[in-house]
């Protein structure tokens, strides 16, 4: 079975979080799904440098990235996924999408109310029960 190792961002600004809608995609479970934004880990890269370059390339944004958050071990039918999501911090809101369909930005109790990836919900169930 494949594996696939990604680097994701929980990114606050103040009260509110980032949420991105992921494009049409052959896999239909993950197809038009919501998703914290990053991305693959190159050779020779920490993982927080390369959230920091994926977040660039996918959104244009410059964060700060806080602290490790949770790393979530998902088993998709064609592949499985390991994801290290870290918290961060910016300070606007303003991003382009280059990847993307739609983004939204949310408060921490208003998550649950989006189709997410299935590999995200522990993230996302652990942000609601942190409060
Ligand atoms: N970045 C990111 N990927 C996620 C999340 N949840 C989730 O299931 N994934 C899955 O992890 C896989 C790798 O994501 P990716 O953004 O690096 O890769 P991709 O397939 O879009 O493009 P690529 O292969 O051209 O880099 C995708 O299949 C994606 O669906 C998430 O919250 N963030």
């Amino acid at each position: 079975m494949k594996k696939v190792e990604v680097v994701a961002g929980v990114i606050f600004c103040q009260d509110q979080v980032l949420c991105v809608q992921r494009p049409k995609n052959k896999f239909n479970y993950i197809s038009e799904k919501f998703e914290f934004p990053g991305g693959k880990i190159e050779e020779g890269e920490t993982k927080e440098e390369a959230l920091h370059r994926e977040l660039l390339e996918e959104l244009n944004l410059s964060t700060k990235i806080k602290s490790f958050y949770l790393t979530v071990v998902h088993q998709y039918p064609d592949f499985e996924l390991t994801m290290h999501s870290f918290t961060c911090e910016v300070e606007s809101k303003e991003l382009t999408l280059h990847e993307h369909i739609d983004q939204k930005w949310l408060t921490i109790n208003e998550l649950t109310v989006l189709d997410w990836a299935a590999a995200d919900i522990p993230i996302v169930d652990k942000l609601v029960s942190n409060g």
